[in-house]
């Protein structure tokens, strides 16, 4: 079965979530069920990119290539990878070169295949996403993973997500909960000045951390790739 697949890229450092600075590749697939008002990787959904469908052993070809023997994990994303069966296959192929897998969903579509993923990251929307959460499906997702390694991602841009954050870690205390600092300007080009406001919205979500007895036992972390690289692609 055939992956529609934006872009392969890496080794690089996981920037985000449960294993940040984590030497991973990158596996990114096209398509997504939302459309995030501030999604850094809209050219996965909008039109503006080029995908290309690979079958699993092409896309393991492609990793190699790039990678060589230098990376043992690999990290799917998107878009939502969730939308493609196929990904089973590939996550099945990943394993058997001995690599682990990780995964970033949203949680709105379940597939199998996420049991078998290593490392499984749940990004639920908040408020300024303009997208709405079906915890029917939410639910059902952390319910079906609660023998994995899983984790909630919460991207935060204002108190309103803050609160919606605080409401997804008390509906599902048992599962690890990352605070991510949301990049407000995906476009720029200024390293320097987004850099600086990063910094600043980083230090404001561990000042709304400290003040709030509902999240004692969270992590805050920036994305550290934009820290280092801005909103450059493929790294
Ligand atoms: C591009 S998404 C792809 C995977 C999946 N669609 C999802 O949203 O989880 C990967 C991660 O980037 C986060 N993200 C997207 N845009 C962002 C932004 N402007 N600032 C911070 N994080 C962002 C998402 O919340 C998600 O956790
Ligand atoms: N370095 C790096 N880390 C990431 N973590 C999540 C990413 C994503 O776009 O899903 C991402 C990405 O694009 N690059
Ligand atoms: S769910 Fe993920 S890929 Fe889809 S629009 Fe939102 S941030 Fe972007
Ligand atoms: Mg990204």
């Amino acid at each position: 079965m055939k992956i529609p697949v934006m872009e392969v890229f890496g080794p690089t450092i996981q920037g985000e979530g449960m294993v940040v600075g984590q030497k991973t590749m990158f596996v990114r697939t096209a398509g997504c069920d939302y459309k995030c008002s501030w999604c850094d990787s809209s050219f996965t959904w909008d039109g503006t990119g080029h995908s290309e469908a690979l079958h699993a052993e092409e896309i393991i070809e492609k990793l190699k290539e790039l990678g060589g023997n230098r990376f043992s994990h690999v990290t799917i994303s998107g878009g939502n990878p969730a939308l493609h069966k196929g990904v089973g296959e590939l996550i099945d192929k990943c394993h058997q070169q001995g690599w682990e897998v990780a995964i970033e969903t949203q949680g709105s579509i379940w597939q199998d295949w996420l049991k078998d993923v290593d490392d499984i990251t749940i990004s639920p929307k908040p408020p300024s996403s303009k997208m709405k959460t079906d915890f029917e499906k939410l639910d059902f997702m952390i319910q079906s993973l609660a023998q994995s390694n899983s984790s909630l991602k919460v991207v935060i841009f204002n108190e309103e997500d803050f609160h919606y954050a605080e409401m997804i870690h008390e509906r599902y205390p048992n599962v690890p909960m990352f605070l991510q600092v949301g990049n407000e300007d995906v476009a720029t080009t200024d390293d320097a000045n987004l850099v600086a406001s990063l910094l600043k919205q980083y230090e404001w979500l561990i000042d709304q951390t400290i003040s709030s007895a509902k999240m004692n036992n969270v992590k805050v972390l920036p994305q550290l790739h934009t820290l280092i690289w801005g909103n450059k692609r493929g790294v």
